[in-house]
């Protein structure tokens, strides 16, 4: 590798360090008079909103993300206000220095969309009204008089080309081109209009290179590993690129570093190269998606002859056995974000997958937000609706009262399942299935995870890397809301430099400490 290292002709030129060396930060290594990398793209960004903080930008991040995967590196995201000097300005600098350019926003109709006159001007060319753009914007506006605002997006640089792009799925063409100018390509900003433009001209994007990328997960932190990182980025100059990228709401690392560069071979080496010379226990070999492998993963766990497998196996007999006698569109889950109906969640994810392998079907969860409730839990019910792609339906409220509007508006729900333990206060006398009690809207409870220990529910996530709210982590055992609930004292412990933290909760040594953090309602 070594001999590799240092015949330069050999060395493949890595893009994000010649991208350096086309800014005003000449370094030494790289004169300024690179020529641009042919894959090298930059974005430019224009609207006044995005810069005064009233819109976040998600254009650049959808193009970086489509650019890669179509094989070309954004060397460049610039952001100008709606001005036509600045955008000028900047589209005849970011031309110049690479391959493409694709703007976004300021082509509509109102007095702040100065896009093509500011294309325009980059390039010394007059703005003429195109005919068929004229034509197009006449059929969707209907007829037009001199001065009408639509006609501003007919009226383009004068070397215009118009490149009509096609639904990826129907293949029909797009109604609207995307107009370009030499290298710049201009697209709208609203994001769907963005997406669907760019996803239609597929063809013209794609490049024959790719990126190889690879990702080592860290459970100690970045300090640990700064001077290792350092030194195999030194030893890999030019061949890879690595990023180390800390994480405060992962439950299974701390720090992921990414390895990319244009050849397997090098980025392989350079893990290699890496995880060498970190501790083993340093690394977490991490499902990142457990949701797509949940099926696999969760009756493989069924199979094993251990206390776990048994009750994995008892709860997906419970759950398949509910599955037989009611329609998805007779059952709910009962979700709150708790770590118990986290695991039913992903049991019940495993279990449908295998009923319906091929449809997609959508099951609906009913989430009753107390007064006060935890911000992080919060936003870890939508993520975990979103990655099981569930539909919750959220209810505010009373327990009893809310039950009953759910009941009256989802009148072909019969059954609830819930991540109820024996337990819990509400579990002591219930069985797996039980109508709920006379007084209360009425619902065939099933609670597959009657018999867990508290144990059982962690061994289960943990060892499946299933995301569960962040606030376990930080010594929550049992959650209620920011009035009610504590950290629990029984995880308190003092760091070697002083200072009182908590462990996380799937540390807790003697369960029946669960809930004493919590004052319970009367
Ligand atoms: C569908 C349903 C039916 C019920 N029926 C009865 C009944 O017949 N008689 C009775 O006395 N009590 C009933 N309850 C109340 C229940 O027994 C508990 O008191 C209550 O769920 C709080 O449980 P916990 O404090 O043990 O919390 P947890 O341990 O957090 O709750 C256990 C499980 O209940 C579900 N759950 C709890 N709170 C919520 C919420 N806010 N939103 C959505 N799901 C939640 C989750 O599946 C959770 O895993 C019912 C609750 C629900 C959600
Ligand atoms: N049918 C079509 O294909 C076309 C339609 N138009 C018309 O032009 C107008 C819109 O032109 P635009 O250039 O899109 O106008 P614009 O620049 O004013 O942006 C429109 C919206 O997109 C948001 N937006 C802009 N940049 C963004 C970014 N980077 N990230 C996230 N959000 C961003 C803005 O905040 C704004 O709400 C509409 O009236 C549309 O109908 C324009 C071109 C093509
Ligand atoms: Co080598
Ligand atoms: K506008
Ligand atoms: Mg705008």
């Amino acid at each position: 590798m070594s001999c590799l290292l240092r015949t330069p002709l050999l060395r493949i030129p890595f893009i994000y360090r010649c991208a350096l060396s086309q800014t005003q930060h000449t370094s030494p290594k790289h004169p300024s008079n690179v020529i641009p990398d042919p894959r090298s793209v930059a974005i430019l960004v224009i609207g006044d909103e995005i810069l005064k903080g009233q819109t976040q930008d998600s254009n650049s991040y959808f193009l970086c993300h489509r650019l890669r995967l179509y094989g070309h590196l954004v060397t460049r995201i610039s952001i100008v206000g709606d001005c036509e000097f600045a955008i000028a300005a900047e589209v005849k600098s970011l031309s110049a220095r690479h391959s493409m350019v694709l703007t976004t926003g300021g082509i509509g109709p109102t007095h702040d969309d100065v896009t093509f006159a500011g294309v325009a001007r980059a390039f010394g060319q007059p703005l003429v009204e195109h005919p068929e753009l004229l034509s197009l914007c006449q059929q969707f506006f209907g007829p037009s008089m001199p001065g009408s605002p639509h006609l501003k997006l007919a009226c383009v640089p004068a070397t215009a080309t118009l490149n009509y792009g096609h639904d990826p799925t129907t293949g029909d063409r797009l109604p609207f081109p995307v107009v370009s100018v030499g290298n710049v390509f201009v697209f709208p900003g609203i994001p769907a209009l963005l997406e669907r433009s760019f996803e239609g001209l597929e063809h013209l994007f794609r490049n024959g290179s790719q990126t190889i990328s690879t990702e080592l997960y860290l459970v100690s932190d970045e300090v640990s590993v700064a001077g290792v990182l350092s030194e195999a980025q030194a030893a890999f100059t030019d061949l890879v690129s690595i990023g180390s990228y800390p994480d405060w709401q992962s439950n299974y690392h701390r720090v992921k570093v990414t390895v990319d560069g244009l050849s397997k071979y090098h980025v392989e080496h350079a893990k290699r190269w890496i995880v060498e010379r970190l501790p083993s226990a340093a690394f977490i070999k991490l499902e990142t998606r457990p949701e797509l492998v949940a099926e696999e993963r969760v009756y493989a766990l069924a199979e094993k002859d251990s206390e776990l497998g048994g009750r994995v196996r008892e709860a997906l007999n419970i759950i398949n056995a509910t599955l037989s006698q009611h329609l998805l569109s007779e059952l709910s889950l009962a979700f709150n974000g708790g770590k118990d109906c986290t695991a039913l969640l992903h049991l019940l994810h495993a279990a449908l997958c295998r009923k319906f392998p091929t449809k997609k079907k959508s099951l609906l969860c009913l989430y009753v937000r107390q007064p006060e409730s935890f911000p992080e839990l919060e936003k870890f019910i939508e993520q975990t609706c979103h990655r099981y792609a569930v539909k919750l339906r959220v209810l505010e409220g009373g327990l009893l009262e809310s039950l009953a509007e759910f009941r009256n508006s989802n009148p072909t729900v019969r059954a609830v399942l819930m991540g109820t333990r024996a337990t819990d206060p509400s579990g002591r006398n219930l069985q797996e299935m039980a109508p709920t009690d006379p007084d209360w809207p009425q619902f065939m409870r099933i609670n597959p995870l009657l018999n867990w220990s508290y144990e059982d529910v962690w061994a289960f996530l943990r060892s499946l890397h299933v995301p569960y709210c962040v606030l376990y982590d930080r010594g929550y055992t049992s959650l209620g809301n920011r009035r009610d609930t504590e950290r629990n004292p029984a995880l308190r412990y003092k760091k070697p430099e002083g200072i009182w933290s908590y462990r996380p909760a799937y540390t807790l040594q003697q369960s029946d400490q669960e809930r004493t953090s919590r004052k319970e309602r009367p």
